[in-house]
């Protein structure tokens, strides 16, 4: 019975809010034309301060309701031309395919502005400062002193709390709903939002309902909170193709490119900007996760209700959101197991998801390849559920949210079809959960293993956390005023020995400075970043190392590929190819070698992603050896899949634009630090590949290292042939180019 009688008064309340959201899209609907909302505005406030009351009214209301057409017009538009891309069918395989895509769909926009605003440019002539104005909805300011002059109440106590909503704190207003709140004509339902968000606003009602359990009449305004969602991106996305704003210090220069490239990372980031604002609510509070939320008290309300086709559909679609949900992964399991698991994620879901992981992959190339600051909260627009647990309630604070359910964990309620399937059931469980549980105790014992002397022990070489500096720790970061003792010779006179073997704590290993120009080291590390994110990586992983920085590589004979389809200048393929001789040249002789061999080279960037920092306990390349398999008791065993064949290794630094990122020489007991090298462009760290040379590399927390890697053979017979075909290719190149 209270129950009925709450759900029907939050039937009433949606109603109302419905209908003055419905009412302000009918005055849009009927054929009122376009005027400039910023006139309307500008002539009601100049009655306000006439006193004016009445037309103060008239005006400003009018303005908002020229507002509203002034941004639905710009989303109908966008809505209309969306899809202009099936105009050009025909010409999909023409290299001008895309070009023609954007200038059918402006052609398409703007006769569609045109015709609702008469004249599309009427659109660029609002200022800045009236849109920001109509944005903090300042107009119900004035709009609640006129109504209370003219002693219209309602509405005076209707635009003072929609106004009131998004300035808690603000003084003035606050004494004026205090002032209406002691009014003994004032009712409760006076204290409306006019601007409210139907999403948030069925979202939050469908929220409460949930939490009484009635599925039933929760499943559709879940239903039709998605439905405003989309709406409300696709408006927010509308808004976002407008206005270019030259903020940014690098592109903003006359030349094509860099205009095109930044006006679409502008969009980009607003873009993924709406993800937030669509999940704020008018008091500012921002519901973290808040579409794949849906999805989650969906698949459980549907479940309820018995239509498990359904529910395993939502349950797979927040999957999309969080695929490594353990909650949900197991509700998908189950529910897979008792209808056809071919059921797919929500479409519409799907393709937004879609959408925005392009827009995320394209702005990280985008503040890579200029060298912006990331910001971060656009790069994960969804919650991190992992490291959210416990900042949930901050989020949530201000709506009835807690998290939603799991499908029920008491498997006899609905998952067993008999008593011995429930049985082997369980104690299959049980064996893994054990077998999982030994497994972790295992590794903890054995990474952390206090000695007296409060050093730490490293059994798993893995583990960045577990290495210590040791007492004689050398860091290197310029070179000394005394040059080292050399143990070889430096083949140019502007190399400049940093340290030797010695100074580095081990054998067989020395530093130098100069290899190369900056000039060289940038274009090297523009090669890596225009080609290396499309380029062989490493054995196709993003994160070879570390989930905390992408790793992105380009051998030499993929540089010389892009080379002979002219997709890089032939310099830079040249470039890179000789810059690895110099390199080679120089291992060679410092160390007294009759010969030797490249083994691979690669051209590497390492970049901290956002979640990166300097107190990560990991590190960017933990402690190895480059021709053996260090253990955990720090043998070194030199087997396949070792590249066994490999003498010695080269890294040649390209930058030290970056946080972190120190290589690191290890003790022979794989426990200590025993020297570290700061990068920098042109400075070359030469050692050898075996376990006399453990080594690593320190957290990148920010930015990006890039740096060459090679590796050498003194067997001839190892010597990669990839590179040989690569010279012999660049040579033929190069001899064409010369005949024409
Ligand atoms: O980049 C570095 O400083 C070292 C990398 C390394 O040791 C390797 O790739 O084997
Ligand atoms: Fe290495």
């Amino acid at each position: 019975m209270i129950q009925n009688k709450k759900k029907m008064l939050i039937e009433s309340v949606i109603c109302c809010i419905l209908s003055i959201i419905i009412a302000a899209n009918r005055i849009q609907a009927t054929s009122v034309t376009y005027q400039p909302f910023e006139e309307n505005f500008e002539t009601g406030v100049t009655a306000y301060w006439n006193n004016d009351w009445e037309n103060a009214i008239v005006e400003i209301e009018k303005s908002l309701v020229m507002h509203r057409l002034f941004e639905s017009g710009i989303y109908d538009c966008y809505m209309k031309c969306k899809d202009t891309r099936n105009i050009e069918n025909t010409d999909r395989h023409s290299q001008f395919a895309d070009i023609k895509f954007i200038i059918s769909k402006a052609s398409c926009s703007r006769s569609c502005l045109d015709e609702i605003f008469g004249d599309a440019r009427l659109i660029t002539q609002v200022s800045e400062h009236i849109k920001h104005l109509f944005h903090i909805k300042r107009p119900y300011v004035y709009l609640q002193f006129a109504y209370f002059q003219v002693g219209n109440i309602e509405q005076a106590v209707k635009t003072a709390h929609t106004y009131w909503l998004r300035h808690v704190g603000d003084d003035v207003i606050e004494d004026s709903i205090e002032y209406y709140r002691n009014l003994t004509e004032v009712k409760p339902e006076f204290f409306i939002d006019l601007e409210a968000s139907e999403h948030i606003y069925v979202y939050d009602t469908a929220v409460e309902i949930y939490l009484d359990e009635d599925y039933e009449a929760a499943i559709p305004l879940f239903m039709r909170a998605l439905e405003a969602y989309y709406t409300a991106s696709d408006k927010c996305n509308a808004l976002c193709e407008g206005e270019h704003v030259f903020d940014y210090d690098y592109p903003d220069v006359p030349e094509f490119h860099m205009q095109t490239a930044d006006h679409y990372i502008q969009v980009t980031e607003c873009s993924l900007e709406c993800v937030k604002k669509i999940a704020t609510d008018s008091s500012g509070v921002h519901i973290s996760d808040f579409l794949p939320l849906h999805y989650h008290y969906l698949q459980f309300a549907i479940y309820k209700e018995g239509n498990i086709s359904a529910a395993l559909s939502n349950a797979k679609t927040y999957l999309l959101f969080h695929p490594e949900d353990e909650v949900m992964v197991n509700n998908v399991n189950l529910l897979s197991k008792k209808v056809d698991s071919k059921t797919e994620a929500i479409p519409e879901a799907v393709l937004y998801k879609k959408r925005i992981d392009g827009q995320i992959a394209l702005l990280r190339y985008s503040y890579q390849a200029f060298g912006y600051e990331y910001r971060t909260n656009l790069l994960t627009p969804f919650a991190d559920l992992t490291e959210n647990e416990d900042g949930i309630d901050e989020f949530f604070s201000g709506h009835t949210l807690q998290k939603p359910n799991i499908l029920p964990s008491n498997p006899e309620e609905q998952f067993y079809q008999s008593p011995d399937e429930k049985q082997k059931d369980i104690i299959e469980k049980k064996s893994m959960e054990e077998h999982i549980l030994n497994e972790l105790e295992e590794q903890r014992s054995q990474q952390k293993v206090a000695k007296p002397d409060n050093d730490v022990d490293v059994s798993n070489v893995s583990l960045g956390e577990a290495l210590v500096d040791s007492k004689d720790m050398v860091t290197i970061r310029d070179a000394a005023n005394e040059t080292p003792t050399a143990e070889g010779n430096l083949l140019f006179e502007d190399y400049v020995l940093v340290a030797n073997s010695t100074q580095l704590n081990g054998q067989e290993r020395f530093l130098v400075d100069n290899l190369i120009t900056q000039n060289d080291c940038d274009d090297l590390i523009n090669l890596e970043l225009s080609r290396g994110l499309f380029g062989d990586g490493y054995q196709d992983k993003k994160y070879p190392h570390t989930e905390y920085e992408s790793f992105q590589g380009i051998s030499i004979y993929t540089a010389v590929e892009l080379a002979k389809k002219s997709e890089i200048p032939l310099r830079i393929a040249r470039l890179y190819f000789d810059t690895s001789e110099k390199v080679r040249a120089q291992v060679q002789e410092y160390f007294h070698l009759p010969n030797l061999y490249f083994d691979y080279t690669h051209l590497v960037c390492r970049t901290a992603l956002p979640k990166s920092s300097s107190e990560r306990e990991d590190l960017s390349h933990p402690v190895h050896a480059d021709n053996c398999l260090l253990q955990d008791n720090g043998e070194c065993l030199k087997k396949p899949p070792a590249y066994v064949w490999r003498d010695y290794s080269a890294i040649l630094y390209l930058n030290n634009k970056f946080e972190g990122g120190n290589l690191i020489f290890v003790d022979s007991t794989a426990k200590r630090i025993s020297a570290q090298v700061e990068p920098k462009c042109g400075r070359m760290a030469a050692f050898c590949a075996g376990k006399e040379c453990f080594h690593g590399v320190k957290p990148v927390s920010k930015g990006q290292r890039c740096a060459m890697a090679l590796w050498f053979t003194t067997k001839k017979e190892k010597q990669e042939v990839q590179r040989q075909i690569a010279e012999e290719t660049l040579a033929s190149l190069e001899n064409s180019k010369d005949e024409l």
